[in-house]
């Protein structure tokens, strides 16, 4: 009978939910630091996939979520209102513009999130064409993958109607415009081969994030948005990754000029509590009852969690913050990259940063082994963190936004030594976990 955690969950635990790059197998945590069975601590630069906003175990999570359920008020807002879920409810609609014509939908993940965003809107609409972008990630259940245009997901049902546009990538520009307006010409010519009221809504991410960590060229978001609301589609921003601080506002859109009519927020909302929400007009989350609902939504745990993130947010200036530290971590890496050529590009916003891997940087072949074998290298020196993008090439770094600025010297230190060495990790060794 096998004994270490990891051969155990691989004898108990299938892998259907396994998005695995190295034998990660912890036992606690702390701050940004994960303890891996054993006792390693490990810096955490993924933070969870952007799950553990204030990291692990940090006070103000400690305290609700203790406070919370040793008073639990019921499971769930499906058939008894709680203090807790309206709270939170409450403290969502004051940090959106729009908050007097809006109301909020509690789920448990950005999956869920974006597929009731979904189906409401075709609901309350009674038009069903959608928008997306190719390499979108907005959920692995079946309504979610229906517009999402991630490679992973190539083989589910798409949504009658799908418009997927390409994202506009400054550094792998459609049609070589790295402005984003050919993609948006593209738009203009698919809306106008449609009839009129086609298309219900468009899905965006502010920064594409399993698709590349992409920041969109400026002013892109903005043009797009006034497309949508020329032809009556309503503007879905997807924040499941980037939001709530992360990108150095409060809300990723507030970079780009436009308010969206519709927000997603999931992963740091619950500080590694399941818990999502949707910020949407009230004739969108009133249009029926009991339509998008599932046992455990509203759980006043996962909503003191979410209460107490945004009050840590707020308390401790953490987008500001984000801001700050994602700039010197941005200037830490454009030193490793004078010495590791590899690295192609750097970008992102705030504490969502991407790094793209390239075999040469004139012809940027995506160096994809590369990439697996780094990150496999960084995790045996003590760093956690993934790659993204539909190459398998780039980077995601979004550590928890209470990282120190010591930590992020730390990480970037370990990623350099990690550059050095990762040749030495064998191919058979990486051809032992999936990845993507
Ligand atoms: C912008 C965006 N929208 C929605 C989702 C889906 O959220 P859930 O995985 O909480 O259902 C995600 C989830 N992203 C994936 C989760 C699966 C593992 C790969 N890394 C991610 O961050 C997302 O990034």
């Amino acid at each position: 009978m096998a004994h270490d955690l990891y051969s155990r969950d691989a004898a108990a635990i299938g892998n259907l939910q396994k998005l695995r790059f190295f034998p990660l197998a912890i036992a606690g945590g702390k701050g940004a630091r994960l303890v891996e069975e054993g006792g390693r601590e490990l810096l955490d630069f993924s933070g969870a996939w952007g799950a553990a906003s204030l990291g692990y175990g940090h006070p103000a999570i400690v305290e609700a979520v203790s406070d919370a359920v040793a008073n639990p008020a019921g499971a769930s807002i499906l058939s008894g209102s709680n203090a807790p879920a309206v709270t939170l409810a409450e403290r969502l609609l004051e940090t959106f513009p729009d908050r007097s014509t809006h109301k909020v939908w509690f789920g448990h993940s950005g999956s869920d999130a974006n597929e009731a965003a979904y189906r409401a809107i075709t609901r309350a609409t009674g038009r069903s064409g959608v928008v997306a972008f190719v390499g979108a990630y907005h959920g692995c259940t079946v309504g979610s993958m229906a517009f999402s245009g991630h490679s992973v997901q190539a083989d589910a049902a798409k949504a009658d109607g799908l418009i997927l546009l390409p994202y506009p990538d400054p550094y792998r520009p459609y049609e070589g415009d790295p402005t984003g307006d050919a993609v948006l010409t593209l738009f203009r010519e698919k809306l106008a081969a449609l009839p009129a009221g086609a298309v219900a809504a468009a899905f965006i991410e502010p920064i594409q994030s399993d698709g590349g960590l992409i920041v969109p060229p400026d002013g892109f978001l903005r043009k797009f948005a006034d497309i949508c609301r020329a032809h009556g589609i309503l503007v879905v921003c997807d924040e499941v990754k980037v939001g709530l601080g992360r990108s150095g506002r409060l809300h990723c859109f507030e970079h780009e000029g436009f308010v969206p009519d519709i927000l997603v927020l999931g992963k740091g909302l619950g500080g590694g509590l399941p818990l999502s929400a949707v910020i949407a007009p009230a004739e969108i989350l009133d249009c029926a009852s009991a339509f998008a609902m599932q046992t455990l939504h509203g759980n006043p745990i996962s909503a003191a969690a979410g209460i107490a993130v945004l009050q840590t947010i707020h308390r401790e200036g953490l987008a500001a913050a984000a801001e700050r530290k994602g700039k010197l971590l941005r200037e830490r890496l454009a030193g490793l990259a004078e010495r590791h050529h590899l690295i192609g590009d750097i970008r992102g916003r705030g504490l969502a940063c991407g790094v793209e891997l390239v075999r040469d940087r004139n012809t940027r072949q995506p160096a994809r082994m590369e990439t697996a074998k780094l990150i496999y290298r960084a995790y045996e020196l003590g760093l956690v963190l993934y790659y993204v993008g539909l190459n398998g090439n780039v980077l995601e770094i979004t550590p928890p936004l209470t990282v120190s600025e010591d930590e992020i010297h730390q990480a970037v230190d370990l990623l350099d030594k990690a550059f050095s060495e990762s040749a030495t990790v064998l191919d058979e060794v990486i051809s032992g976990f999936a990845g993507w």
